[in-house]
């Protein structure tokens, strides 16, 4: 009996990735500066003091931290009872897919597309076209932009006008939003569909749906029904190596996704984190030997990060730490558990986007050999899962 587990929380990065500088994050480092303001008493919104994250720290995390980026997180001092390290991308980009591909042991070495932080961002005849197919009435925005803002300042425009909000980022994607109702969820889907049509071939990584609701200005959230439209990965991952060998790779949350459907036998979704911590805890019970059971949790990104919001992010890793036993206390003998990142996102640091930074490898289970694993390179977690399961290349 030999499974995994495979735990990515989306954006938690440790820092000191050595090339930081040209990504403009020389000396982010999400979980040192979120542990370092909790200790200073200033993340107090919605829970209190120091970062209490005993369980992961236990497994590594302090020391990943350590090890990383030279630096002691207040608070993080366990001696770490499992096999933990921290991992460096090579990766062109610092984005969720190149994270989570090279974690699956391809990195991407070509560049992706990236837009111009200019007003418009997308080229005017690629509108057109979307336009022209898709038969909406216009597009809103054009530009760089934060998912929330960007509602706040067109979300009514386009309730009134029906035109779709379009924007992207430091990474490479098309974001487009829309009203779930007075737009419709599938019509949006409809216009993200066509928009890969167009922008994949150009080499843009991402087109994603970002529904909403609610009617007024600083009132509109997002929804749950987020969809993202992925180029999809080259063969080798990890995924592509665990079905080949007559397993099953159970993927929980946006995984399914990232890989573009390929090598995914099912995927399952959750409204939240803690949703998808329950699917995770149910595969426990469910999955095969052979299988790799393969999570990402978005929200410590999506909710916290990218909203710099250090309190939300605090909380939310001491939510899931105060969850994880629930999870290694249902570990069978021969199940491997991985947690890892896909990229920084630290919410003390300017903008809004992701920061390079390297990312803990915590790695425990039933038997597990309690050893440093020291830095590594991104890729070498698709070689424990490789290993564990005894799959070749
Ligand atoms: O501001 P929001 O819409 O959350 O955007 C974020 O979501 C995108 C996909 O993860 C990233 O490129 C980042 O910019
Ligand atoms: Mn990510
Ligand atoms: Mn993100």
């Amino acid at each position: 009996m030999a499974r995994v587990f495979l735990c990515v929380l989306d954006s938690v990065g440790c820092g000191g990735a050595p090339d930081a500088a040209r990504y403009g994050d020389e000396g982010s480092n999400t979980l040192l500066h979120i542990a370092e303001a909790c200790a200073a008493g200033n993340a107090e919104d919605g829970r209190s003091g120091p970062l209490r994250v005993a369980n992961l720290d236990a497994l590594g995390l302090g020391a990943a931290i350590r090890l990383a980026s030279g630096k002691a997180a207040p608070g993080l001092g366990a001696v770490p009872t499992g096999s933990w390290g921290a991992a460096e991308e090579i990766s062109a980009g610092k984005d969720t897919q190149s994270g989570h591909w090279e974690l699956a042991g391809v990195p991407v070495t070509r560049d992706w597309h990236y837009f111009p932080r200019t007003i418009p961002a997308f080229p005017d005849h690629l509108m057109a076209e979307l336009v022209a197919r898709s038969g909406i009435p216009g597009t809103l925005a054009n530009c760089h932009a934060s998912g929330t803002e960007v509602l706040d300042q067109f979300g009514a425009e386009h309730i009134a006008t029906g035109k779709p909000i379009i924007y992207t980022s430091a990474d490479s994607v098309v974001q487009i939003a829309a009203h779930e109702e007075h737009f419709g969820l599938e019509r949006l889907l409809d216009v993200c569909r066509i928009a890969a049509e167009i922008f994949h071939p150009l080499n843009v990584g991402r087109i994603i749906a970002r529904p909403f609701v609610s009617e007024a200005p600083g009132a509109f959230v997002r929804t749950a029904n987020r969809k993202d439209y992925a180029i999809a990965p080259p063969d080798g991952t990890i995924c592509d190596r665990v079905v080949a060998a007559g397993g099953a790779v159970h993927a929980v949350g946006k995984i399914g996704d990232i890989f573009a459907y390929k090598s995914i036998t099912d995927v399952s979704k959750g409204k939240d984190d803690m949703a998808l911590f329950d699917q995770m805890l149910s595969w426990c019970d469910r999955a095969a030997s052979g299988d790799l059971v393969f999570a990402n949790f978005v929200e410590f990104d999506s909710l916290w990060g990218h909203r710099r919001n250090v309190s939300g992010y605090a909380r939310a890793l001491e939510t899931f730490d105060a969850r994880l036993p629930e999870l290694t206390s249902r570990l069978r003998d021969g199940d491997l558990l991985i947690i890892t990142a896909d990229h920084g996102n630290d919410p003390t640091w300017h903008g809004t986007d992701h920061t390079r930074e390297r990312v803990p490898v915590l790695v425990t289970g039933p038997g597990a050999e309690g050893k440093p694993l020291g830095i590594i390179p991104f890729a070498k977690v698709a070689e424990l899962v490789a290993s564990h399961l005894k799959i070749g290349q």
